[in-house]
């Protein structure tokens, strides 16, 4: 098992009933996060369509860190549905509650009921750069090459 670093989680009143976001396995990178859609509402993404998703969650990262909020493979190969700005990035900072920018970029609508596993969470450790400007950078053997400057 890896070292847990701490994290404080607030349950807003629509997550009441619903489980902590947990880790599946042992080793698992990520907590799975459900959507906070009321019981009787679900959410209905038509072939295209996004939507921001309530998880009713909110935490407090310890300075250093951040929680990446990534999709479910299980849902993208099932259902064509993924997150739109993965990873999303959440703030040490960030008090707000975790939303979930899903989009079901499937052929299908994709039903999103209360509970629904929707997308994991992973903290991460994370740097700030302390940017310096200069005229010139240093030499490399790429230098200015890229985007298959290397071949296919
Ligand atoms: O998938 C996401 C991405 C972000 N956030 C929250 C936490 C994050 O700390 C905050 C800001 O996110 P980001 O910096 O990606 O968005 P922005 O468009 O730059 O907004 P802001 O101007 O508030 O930084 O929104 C989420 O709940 N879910
Ligand atoms: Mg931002």
């Amino acid at each position: 098992m890896s070292t847990k670093v701490t994290v404080e989680l607030q349950r807003l009143p629509h997550a009441e009933g619903l489980p902590l976001p947990a880790y599946q396995t042992n080793d698992a990178a990520g907590l799975d996060l459900m959507a906070a859609v009321p019981e009787n509402e679900p959410l209905t993404l038509a072939s295209g369509q996004y939507a921001l998703v309530p998880t009713g969650l909110a935490i407090a990262l310890p300075p250093g860190y951040e929680a990446q909020v990534r999709p479910r493979s299980g849902l993208a190969a099932k259902h064509g549905v993924t997150v739109l700005n993965s990873p999303g990035t959440i703030d040490a900072d960030y008090r707000g509650e975790i939303k979930v920018i899903l989009i079901n970029h499937g052929q299908t609508a994709f039903v999103v009921k209360r509970g629904e596993r929707i997308a994991q969470m992973v903290i991460a450790p994370m740097v700030q750069a302390a940017l310096v400007p200069v005229s010139t950078l240093s030499a490399t053997d790429r230098g200015t090459g890229g985007f298959g400057s290397t071949g296919r």
